[in-house]
C-alpha cells in the first residue's frame, strides 16, 4: 500500500543482501520522462498500469538477484503478481489503515509529497483499496507487519525458508 514503507525498507534489505534496489515507479519516471502523477493526469490510469506491466516485465526478465519495491497497486494489475511469484520471492508489508494515514500525513507535511499534500490517499481511500487488494497482498510469500518491517526481519524469514538469493 501507499506509505506502506516499500522504498524504506526495500533500500535497507538490499544493502543488507548486497543485491541492488529498484524501485518500479522511478523505473516508470524515467522511461515515460514524466512523474506518476503527471502520467496519471494526462494519459489516465489504463495507460499507467501498461506502463507498470511492460516495466515490470523488463525488470523481471534481467539477469541477477535485487530487491525491487512495487507500486501499491502493481499486484493487482495485468497478472502482474504472476510475473513477481514466478521471479522471485514476493514480501506483503501489512501495514494497517491507521499507521499508513500517520505517516502519509507526516510526509505530506513536510511537503516531500506535493500531490498527497493537495490530494493524496483519504483514509476512506486507503480503506476501501485495501480491502480490495488484500486478495492480492495475501497472496505474496512472506508477510512483514507494521511492527517487524525491518530488513533484518526480511532477511531472517529468507533465511528461514530456505531461500537464497542469487
Ligand atoms: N518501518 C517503519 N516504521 C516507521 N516509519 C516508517 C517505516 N517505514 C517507512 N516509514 C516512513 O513512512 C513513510 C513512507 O515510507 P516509504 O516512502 O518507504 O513508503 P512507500 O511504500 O515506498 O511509499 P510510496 O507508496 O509513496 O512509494 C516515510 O516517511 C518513512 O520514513
Ligand atoms: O497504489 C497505487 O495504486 C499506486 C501507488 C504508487 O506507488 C504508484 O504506482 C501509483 O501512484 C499507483
Ligand atoms: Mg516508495
Amino acid at each position: 500500500m501507499p506509505g506502506s514503507g516499500k522504498t524504506t525498507l526495500g533500500r535497507a534489505l538490499a544493502e543488507h543482501l548486497g543485491v541492488p534496489f529498484l524501485d518500479l515507479d522511478a523505473e516508470i519516471v524515467a522511461r515515460a520522462g514524466q512523474v506518476v502523477s503527471a502520467i496519471f493526469l494526462q494519459h489516465g490510469e489504463a495507460y499507467f498500469r501498461q506502463l507498470e506491466a511492460d516495466t515490470l516485465r523488463e525488470i523481471a526478465a534481467q539477469a541477477g538477484p535485487l530487491v525491487l519495491a512495487t507500486g501499491g497497486g502493481t499486484p493487482c494489475f495485468h497478472h502482474n503478481l504472476t510475473v513477481l511469484k514466478n521471479s522471485g520471492v514476493t514480501v506483503w508489508l501489512d501495514v494497517p489503515v491507521a499507521v499508513l494515514t500517520a505517516r502519509l500525513a507526516a510526509a505530506a507535511e513536510t511537503n516531500s509529497r506535493p500531490l498527497l499534500a493537495t490530494s493524496g490517499p483519504s483514509e476512506k481511500w486507503l480503506h476501501e483499496t485495501l480491502s480490495i487488494r488484500t486478495q492480492f497482498y495475501q497472496q505474496a510469500q512472506l508477510r512483514c507487519p507494521a511492527d517487524a518491517c525491518t530488513a533484518a526481519a526480511v532477511a531472517a524469514q529468507l533465511a528461514a525458508a530456505g531461500i537464497a538469493l542469487g
